[in-house]
């Protein structure tokens, strides 16, 4: 369990989450499981859309695939529609996770500017907080800059961040593709990399999002993902069309720091525990094939 208590407390010498993901990777695979439960999934599983529902699904998939997948991600979207209710079966998964030592990226997509960023990081990163959680997904539309409050806290507390780069949507393009070859997200990329200057080891604890779907944007706007010495957090598996081979053509020789990420295409196969272990088996031999 982190520690809990004053917000002052220091954790020195915890390990980094850049280390515990690489490790997660490397004994288990580099799958990442996303727990969206949407009010079709809640339907297609005889749930209510409720918290009873949202608490019932979130609880169900940790069980299924908690000693299967590298990590999990659910995302805050869909507890947040419920409200306060909603957001307390979310701090319940969380703390679940953390016992049983699955590691956690909450799928927030936070940013804003600095004063207001270090809310954000406290709610987050901070080991005092009811929603800590091992990392959050963070937009940088604000400026890299802007993030500092989460790049510092998540240091401090041996905790990490993705930051959207190229996002798995049509729509990224016309904004990350802008500035061609010193596109936005090229900014961004290099960004993430000065930043994990600061960490030692193979893999810092500053990750990008970068789509399965991005096809040869990679390529196409010159980004040097090896550079990043971070973990690549890749959504669009399965429900948006992406396969494992996908992933492999896309990223090239950074497919090692690639955390394949699906969430519909998995939790489809529920309600049933047996079903939801094989769905994720079946989408973690294709990413470790080849
Ligand atoms: O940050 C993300 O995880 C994310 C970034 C991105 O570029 N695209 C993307 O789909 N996601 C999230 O990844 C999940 C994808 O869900 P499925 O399409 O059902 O696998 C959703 O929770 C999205 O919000």
């Amino acid at each position: 369990m982190p520690e809990s208590g004053s917000t002052l407390s220091s954790p020195a010498g915890r390990e980094s989450f850049g280390s515990r993901l690489g490790a997660a990777m490397a004994a288990r695979g580099p799958l990442c499981v996303g727990i969206d439960p949407h009010p079709a999934l809640l339907k297609s599983w005889g749930l209510d859309d409720d918290a009873a529902g949202l608490r019932r699904f979130s609880l169900t998939v940790l069980e299924a695939v908690g000693s299967l997948a590298a990590a999990v991600k659910p995302q805050v979207a869909l507890y947040e529609r419920h409200g306060s209710a909603g957001m307390a079966v979310l701090e319940e998964l969380l703390a679940e996770a953390r016992d049983e030592s699955v590691l956690t990226i909450a799928d927030a997509k936070r940013g804003d500017i600095g004063s207001t960023m270090a809310a954000y990081a406290d709610a987050w990163l901070r080991d005092s907080s009811p929603l800590a959680a091992d990392s959050v997904t963070l937009s940088p539309y604000l400026g890299f800059e802007s993030l500092r409050p989460a790049l510092d806290l998540a240091a401090e507390y041996g905790r990490g961040v993705f930051v959207l780069a190229l996002t798995s949507n049509p729509e990224g393009a016309s904004v990350q593709h802008v500035g061609g070859t010193d596109s936005v997200a090229r900014r961004i990329t290099e960004a993430a990399a000065a930043e994990n200057g600061r960490y030692q080891g193979p893999m810092g604890s500053v990750g990008l999002v970068v789509g399965a779907t991005v096809g040869s944007a990679l390529t196409d706007l010159q980004l040097d993902l090896e550079a990043v010495r971070g973990p690549i957090l890749a959504p669009g598996l399965g429900a948006q069309g992406a396969t494992p081979a996908d992933l492999r053509r896309t990223f090239g020789s950074a497919y090692p720091q690639v955390l394949g990420t699906s969430s519909r295409d998995i939790l489809a196969a529920g309600p049933g525990i047996q079903g939801i272990q094989a769905a994720a088996q079946r989408t973690l031999d294709g990413l470790r094939e080849g």
